[in-house]
């Protein structure tokens, strides 16, 4: 499959996985991450405090990157109407991962795409996570490889938290920080990108 833009289009995010993920478009664009304060952003429902932050993320670049379309994500995990961050602390990754254990969870991901002309289209994605029950012999083995602490809700479901999983409901790229089929949809609707005839 082959797309084509003439936008000049960068992905507001440090994250790898976003860039790997973005890349299968196959389409140029460049990585600049924003380093503006999450905290920042008022809580209101978890929707829009998440629309909200990938919003923040994207305007920090556009007002930098004149005449660029700007792809900013933010991913949340939340847990009984709590939201587990990316964990500080090993007892923080132990205490998400037993809450998350032999449970259902909300994994969402909001994206704001904001055009060269002013244009901010942002949308949620939400997919439902059931996790196994989980031993704590197993969550100390995966806290201790260290991998949970750059991910909201402490796990990976690409990495060691596969393990993890019972079953998803929706798409899975969206709990690795990217719906990328939703986010293609888009850009095509805003016309940045194309289907090569
Ligand atoms: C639940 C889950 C989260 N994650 C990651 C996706 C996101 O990168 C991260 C959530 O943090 P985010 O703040 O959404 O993103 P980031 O800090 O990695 O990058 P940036 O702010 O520059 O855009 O958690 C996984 O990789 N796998 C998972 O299974």
């Amino acid at each position: 499959m082959k797309f084509t833009t003439n936008h000049s289009i960068v992905l507001a995010s440090a994250s790898p996985r976003r860039k790997e993920l973005f890349s299968k478009l196959g389409v140029p664009f460049e990585v600049i991450a924003s380093n503006v304060e999450e905290t920042s952003v008022k809580m209101s429902t978890m929707e829009n405090y998440v629309r909200e932050v990938a919003l923040l993320k994207a305007r920090d670049i556009a007002k930098r990157e004149k005449g660029k379309s700007i792809i900013g994500a933010d991913t949340i995990v939340v847990f009984q109407n709590q939201l587990l961050h990316k964990p500080k602390t090993t007892e923080e990754a132990i205490s998400h991962l037993e809450k998350l254990s032999n449970n259902c969870h909300s994994v969402m991901t909001a994206i704001a795409i904001l055009t060269e002309n002013g244009t901010e289209e942002t949308f949620v994605e939400e997919t439902k996570v059931y996790f196994k029950k989980l031993s704590s012999a197993l969550i100390k083995a995966y806290v201790d490889s260290g991998d949970p602490f750059d991910k909201a809700g402490g796990y990976g479901i690409q990495t060691g938290g596969a393990l993890f999983i019972d079953r998803i409901e929706g798409d899975y790229n969206n709990v690795v920080g990217f719906p990328l089929a939703t986010v293609f949809e888009k850009l095509i609707t805003l016309n940045i990108l194309h289907i090569r005839e």
